[in-house]
């Protein structure tokens, strides 16, 4: 499902002396099916934005169209609108709250109206994408479960919603890399499969850069840059300006192509620098 953001400006309590600009004149068009990364320093807006995409906050300015239905007019169902925009808030896991497993994921189905096989079905398919055995766990407490596991069940809870829009605000945070991994692998594979439009808010450039279709990056409330990961991480003077930086193996990538060695500068993941390390040392060895 399409999402178009036009000259969206947002100020948090106006006209009193706490007034704050959290976003400015900010225009995005997200494309069906595409998977954005949204990137910034702390405070630099990505909480704000993301809470405009399903009407949690209202524009200053500016509008926000999902699927071409602006947020703002006076007859929009906001409820209809976030049955198809899903978010997973930080730390999701505080806000599991069921005495099972099936209980917590089937809770938005169940409000969605759908009948009991229905939800069971939406319960099943939600579980296996986050790799949760259904007959294994559909029983258990959701606190009996490992960190990474708890978080895996309050994704499948959104998920169970079938979202045409999925927002994930920075769905690794606090996991151990195991556990990171997982949620990544789960996080693409749910794509591939669902084939929704996802925005991922994410600190780490090595995140965005395995999964994200296109970058955008915010400043102070402002997009200062936006393409393709590739042409992000070029930019890496503007990055640094703003406290970010390209993901190590772009730098590591750059430091040996200073030293002379015939390595492409614009790679972004360890497979990438590992194929192109051992391209130069078999060149260098024959
Ligand atoms: N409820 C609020 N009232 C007043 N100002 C707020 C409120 N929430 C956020 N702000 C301010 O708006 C700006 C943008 O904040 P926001 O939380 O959107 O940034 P962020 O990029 O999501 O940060 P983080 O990465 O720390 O979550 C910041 O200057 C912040 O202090």
């Amino acid at each position: 499902m399409p999402v178009k953001i036009e000259n969206l400006s947002y100020v948090y309590m106006p006209n009193t002396p706490f007034q704050k600009k959290a976003l400015e004149n900010i225009s995005i068009n997200i494309a069906d099916g595409e998977f954005i990364g949204l990137i910034g320093h702390t405070g630099s807006g990505k909480s704000t934005l993301i809470q405009q995409i399903n009407g949690l906050l209202k524009p200053t300015e500016g509008k926000v169209y999902i699927d071409e239905i602006c947020l703002t007019d006076k007859n929009v169902e906001l409820k209809k609108i976030r049955h198809k925009v899903g978010i997973v808030f930080q730390y999701p896991e505080h806000q599991l709250f069921e005495e099972t497993i099936y209980k917590d994921i089937a809770f938005g189905p169940t409000n969605l109206g759908l009948n009991p096989e229905q939800v069971e079905d939406r319960v099943k398919r939600a579980m296996k994408f986050v790799g949760i055995d259904y007959e294994r766990y559909k029983d258990k407490s959701p606190f009996e479960m490992s960190g990474g596991q708890k978080r895996r069940v309050a994704i499948a809870g959104v998920l169970a919603m079938e979202p045409r829009v999925l927002i994930l605000d920075e769905p690794t945070a606090g996991l151990d890399p195991r556990g990171r991994n997982e949620i990544l692998n789960q996080i693409k594979n749910m794509h591939k499969e669902y084939k929704m439009t996802i925005i991922m808010v994410s600190h780490s450039m090595e995140e965005v850069a395995q999964l994200a279709d296109r970058l955008i990056v915010l400043d102070k409330g402002r997009v200062v840059l936006e393409g393709a990961p590739r042409e992000v991480f070029s930019k890496i003077d503007v990055l640094e300006k703003i406290g970010l930086a390209a993901p190590q193996v772009t730098y590591l990538a750059r430091n040996l192509r200073s030293k002379g060695f015939d390595i492409k500068e614009d790679i972004m993941t360890i497979e990438e620098a590992k194929h192109e390390i051992l391209r130069v040392l078999r060149r260098r060895t024959l």
